[in-house]
């Protein structure tokens, strides 16, 4: 094990928050680096784009577990495929997660003209027309797409109550629980998928490989406040307590936004 390098700590505050990742891990202080800003007067509208095609199936089982950073529920099946759009190749959905706040007025990691949403939601698919694996491809240009949707405290979303029905199974870090009901992601999209933004991206977390094709739609989804307090229901780790004793609770974990180094954002709607 000696030979392997030791994982380092990061996370959303203090000495390991965003401002010093780029210390551990240098691609943090790139020049196409995300979550950044859709400022909507300056995005250009381009017609070439194809319908965006997003083919998920429900049988497949996947697990979700607390990372520590987010919930992540992996799915990496064979029958859940993403093309079309501004995406030249097939990629393949791995898993998806969602970054929020210790309250509704914050939480996403992309804003539109500044505002910034309760929560947001990242589909994460790999090529696999172009690469072997998703580890191969997470860290290549072109290698990921994220399909991304803003979420505000609203309306209860019956959708995401099959995968908050788990998170009393994983409120610990490391905590894992296998989800095999009939539950298909795309419901967790906006009705809405012919309009969003896209604009070529990194990881939003460490080592934030610039390999990331973002789409972002503009429809917001709705989750009731109440949905919305039991993604902070999870605890960070089992060591790190607050000086009460009480559980520390994952929230906040939303990078802030990064330069656009003149990069342009597209839009799929005029
Ligand atoms: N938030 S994100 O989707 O850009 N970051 C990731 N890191 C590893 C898989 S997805
Ligand atoms: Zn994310």
């Amino acid at each position: 094990k000696s030979h392997e390098s030791k994982p380092v700590a990061w996370g959303y505050e203090g000495d390991i928050g965003p401002c010093n990742w780029h210390k551990y891990f240098p691609k943090a202080g790139g020049k196409r680096q995300s979550p950044i800003d859709i400022d909507t007067s300056a995005t250009q509208y381009d017609g070439s784009f194809k319908p965006l095609r997003i083919h998920y199936d429900s049988h497949m089982c996947s697990s979700l577990t607390n990372n520590g950073h987010t919930f992540c529920m992996s799915v990496n099946s064979d029958q859940c495929n993403l093309s079309g759009g501004p995406l030249e190749d097939k990629y393949r959905l791995l898993q998806f997660h969602c970054h929020w706040g210790s309250d509704d007025t914050k939480g996403s990691e992309h804003t539109v003209d500044g505002h910034q949403y309760a929560a947001e939601l990242h589909l994460v698919h790999w090529n696999t027309d172009k690469f072997k694996s998703a580890d191969e491809a997470i860290e290549k240009n072109q290698g990921i797409a994220v399909l991304t949707a803003f979420i505000k405290a609203g309306k209860e979303h019956r959708g995401w109550n099959h995968v908050l029905s788990h998170f009393k199974d994983i409120k610990k870090v490391q905590g894992t629980s296998t989800v095999n009901e009939d539950f298909n992601p795309k419901c967790l999209l906006p009705e809405n998928q012919t309009d969003y933004w896209t604009y070529e991206g990194s990881l939003t977390t460490p080592p934030c490989h610039e390999s990331v094709r973002f789409i972002i739609f503009k429809e917001v989804v709705e989750v009731s406040s109440e949905q919305l307090a039991q993604f902070r229901s999870l605890c960070v780790c089992s060591s790190r307590k607050r000086d009460t004793g009480e559980d520390e609770h994952l929230v906040d974990n939303f990078r802030p936004i990064q330069p656009l180094n003149g990069r342009v954002v597209k839009a799929s709607f005029q």
